[in-house]
């Protein structure tokens, strides 16, 4: 799998060496390309922003250097715009996105990028909108890295114990529950006495409803994908 980032701050890319993807990398899992916008402009002060026309705040990515950058890095590939107006990033979607053989980050700064270049980047590929959350960043950059983490974790291969993706949070349109390692006993706050009882079938009720009773506490919104309301009336939880 290739990931290509087109930026004005290509060295944001640098932790891309590090930690999991780095790993991903060296195993021949996937490839980072890195490219600089500035590189696609002609101006003695490398411009890639402009005045917004209709008048107001800020400053908007001027559509040229795009063109020509995308030109360069995204045929036949999926783009995906990191942007607060997109879709929400879900696990679902990094799935969906992990199935692709050439995802190219266009992160934008300023106000954003003129929407012709989106027009445009969809005659050369897949174009997604993708937004991380319901919040303001100064730009794409962090969104690309978050994307690019949870997408390669799931490649094949890349988890050395695949086993640990069934069972995280969002797996199963569940929050995860609450986990526990030795001491059994820590500033007198016992591990729940279920999980060291070695009954694997009450461990897993116990872990099931753990998960839910999570759920509709701190994101009821996931409920109905999960089919689990009905269950929540007899939660037992001890
Ligand atoms: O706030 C942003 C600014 C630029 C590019 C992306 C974002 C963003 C915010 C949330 N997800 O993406």
């Amino acid at each position: 799998m290739r990931f290509d980032y087109v930026t004005i701050f290509p060295e944001f890319f640098a932790p891309l060496d590090l930690s999991l993807p780095g790993k991903a990398a060296a195993k021949g899992l996937v490839e980072f390309h890195v490219h600089d916008l500035r590189a696609h402009t002609h101006d003695r002060h490398r411009t890639v922003d402009d005045t917004p026309y209709g008048g107001g705040a800020g400053m908007v990515m001027k559509p040229e250097p795009w063109g020509q950058a995308l030109d360069a890095v995204a045929r036949d590939a999926t783009i995906v715009f990191t942007t607060p107006s997109g879709e929400p990033f879900t696990q679902a979607l990094a799935h969906e996105l992990s199935t692709h053989d050439h995802l190219v980050l266009a992160c934008g700064r300023y106000e954003g990028i003129d929407q012709r270049v989106v027009e445009h980047a969809a005659t050369l590929g897949t174009v997604r909108e993708v937004s991380l959350g319901d919040y303001v960043l100064n730009g794409g950059e962090v969104a690309a890295l978050a994307i690019t983490e949870a997408v390669v974790r799931l490649l094949p291969g890349f988890m050395g114990n695949a086993d640990s993706l069934v069972e995280e949070s969002h797996a199963d349109g569940l929050l995860e529950y609450p986990v526990y390692t030795k001491p059994a006993s820590w500033q007198g706050r016992e591990v729940p006495e279920v999980l060291l009882s070695g009954d694997h079938a009450r461990i897993a009720a116990w872990r099931r409803a753990q998960a839910e009773r999570r759920t509709v506490e701190r994101r009821p919104d996931l409920l109905p994908a999960t089919g689990a309301v009905g269950a929540l009336a007899d939660l037992d939880v001890r």
